[in-house]
This record gives structure tokens, sequence and C-alpha cells, in this order.
């Protein structure tokens, strides 16, 4: 993003690590044969043998059982954690550190309760360069995007409140804004709505598939909401019991954007059928059938 498009471009899919990328095809996320161990050779086996590719702009959601690796996942990607073997590369990169290009949201919207819900939206500006630089040179311009992003989840009129002045929903859709300030390529949703009623989440699906049709990042989001992988996802991966490596993706058929109308369709509820034995085989153990050639993808590892 320049700060001279004047902010709202900046809502626009771009920046940094994309200038001089013209026709870069190869996919965003490259992810092969990753292991992770926490806490040395006798410690826990959280990932073993997992590849994954991811094209840029897709929306892919990981869903598996309980403790199969999933965040473990997010935090390779992010560069939070080194991984024990394998390769991790986004952008052509190779992640050996913090990703500055990643915005990320958790289940938990960790907002800092002495900072307006504004400031807290523009925090990531105030760590990550080159952000950090020219916010200083042009934080009415900055702040002009946060306000933008907030209104666009529903927000406006919010923005001098403190966190505890909002509602859980409302909270979790200012982190998705804070997660978003900075344009981020890469967002990482680790459970972002697994806190909330039904009905806010659902709410949510609707403005953050708005939202990224408008930015246009890739988004990969950890969910245990089936429902929430398939009205969301381009591709839905599915994990084994830990540890934990894909065994499993569906390429979710549904034409953009998405009301949540499709969710009572006969279609999309086979779809969350389907995701939800292979997640009953995965807890015990078991892989089902792959995928029939119809439902396999060209970024499937
Ligand atoms: N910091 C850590 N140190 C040691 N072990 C860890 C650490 N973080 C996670 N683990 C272990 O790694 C495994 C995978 O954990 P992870 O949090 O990635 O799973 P998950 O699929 O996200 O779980 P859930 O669906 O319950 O949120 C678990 O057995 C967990 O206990």
């Amino acid at each position: 993003m320049s700060p001279r498009d004047g902010g709202f471009a900046g809502l626009t899919a771009g920046g940094e690590a994309g200038e001089g990328m013209v026709g870069f095809e190869r996919p965003f996320v490259e992810i092969d044969d990753v292991s992770m161990r926490y806490g040395g050779a006798e410690g826990t086996l959280a990932l073993r043998n997992t590849s994954m590719r991811i094209a840029r702009g897709e929306f892919v959601a990981v869903v598996g059982p309980s403790g199969c690796g999933k965040s473990t996942l997010m935090r390779l990607v992010t560069g939070l954690w080194p991984c024990s073997a394998g390769s991790v590369i986004v952008a052509g990169k190779e992640v050996d550190g913090p990703l500055s290009m990643a915005g990320m949201a958790f289940q938990a919207p960790t907002m800092l309760p002495w900072r307006t819900i504004l400031q807290n939206v523009m925090l990531p500006l105030e760590v990550v360069e080159p952000h950090r630089r020219r916010l200083r040179a042009d934080r009415a311009m900055y702040e002009e995007k946060a306000r933008k992003l907030l209104a666009l989840v529903g927000l406006k009129g919010f923005e001098h409140k403190t966190p505890h002045q909002l509602s859980g929903g409302m909270q979790q859709r200012a982190s998705l804004c804070r997660a978003l300030i900075h344009d981020p390529q890469l967002l990482m949703l680790d459970e972002p709505f697994g806190a909330l009623d039904v009905f806010t989440r659902e709410d949510l699906w609707v403005e953050l598939q708005g939202v990224c049709n408008i930015l246009k990042p890739t988004v990969i989001l950890v969910t245990h909401d089936l429902k929430e992988a398939v009205f969301l996802a381009d591709r839905v991966l599915i994990m084994s019991a830990r540890p934990g490596r894909i065994i499993a993706e569906r390429t979710v058929p549904f034409e953009r954007p998405r009301s949540l109308d499709i969710t009572y369709t006969q279609s999309f509820q086979e779809l969350v059928h389907d995701l939800r034995e292979h997640i009953s085989a995965a807890r015990r153990g078991e892989d089902l059938p792959q995928p029939s050639a119809g439902q396999e993808t060209p970024h499937a590892a």
C-alpha cells in the first residue's frame, strides 16, 4: 500500500511483498514435508510430514480433531515457531522469522483495554515496518483507513470507545480490522469466531466474506465449525489426529458471494456431513478414501 493512495485504495489486494511479483504463479504458501515436535526429542510430535499448497488469493479452511496440530501449523506459517523438519515458503521466500506480511486474529480478540478501538486497530502499524515509518509521516491517512475498515464491519461510531464498552462480537470485528490494517497478503485466522454465539458468528462470516472480496488476501482459517469452513472457504483441508497431516481435501463448489441461505441447501449440508465423517474417522485413527477426481484441486500437495 502506498501512503499516497488516500487510504481506501489500500483496502485492495497488494502490499510490499507483492511488488515486483507480476506473473508470480507459484503457490503463495508452500508447506513441504513439515514436522514439528515440541520440547525436544522426547517431546510432543504435533505435525508429521505435512505438505500443502495454497494459491495466492485462495481462502483455505483447515479442520481436524482437537489437538491435531492446526494451531501449530498456523505458528509455523507465520514464523512464530520454526519447524523441526521440512520447509515453509511464503511468497517464494523460506519463512525464517515472524512474517510481517501476515495479519492474524485468534479466538480471543485480546484488545489492549486502555486503548480506544481505533488505537487498537492501528496497533500493528506501530510495530510492523515499513508502516511504522510511514505512520509517522502520514498518520491521518492510516487513521482514515482504520475508520473505513471499522465502518466495513459495522463499527462506525465506536472508534473512540474502549474495548470493555463493546460486546464480544464487536471486539472480534475490531480484531479482524486490526488483522487487516497493514494490508496483509496473508490472513491467518485461528478460531476467530469460536467464542461467539451462532447469530453473531454467522453475521461475521458474511462480513469477513465481504472484506475478503475487497481486499483479496490469501486466507488460512482454522476452525472446528464445519459450516463455517464450507461457507467461507474455497477449499477445506482435513487433518488426521495428532501427529497431524493433511489426509483429505474438498473443493467448495458454491459461487460467491454466498448468502447464509446456502447453509440450508442439500449440497451444502452434504459437504458438511462428508467433512464430519472424515473427522470422525480421523479421530478413530482411520483415513477415509481420498476425494474422487472431480473433487481434487491443482493445489493439492
Ligand atoms: N507450546 C507447546 N508446547 C508443548 N506442546 C504443545 C505446545 N503447543 C501445542 N502443543 C501440543 O501439540 C499438539 C497440537 O496442538 P495444537 O494447539 O496445534 O492443536 P490444535 O489442533 O490447534 O488443537 P485444538 O483444536 O484443540 O485447538 C497438542 O498435543 C498440544 O498439546
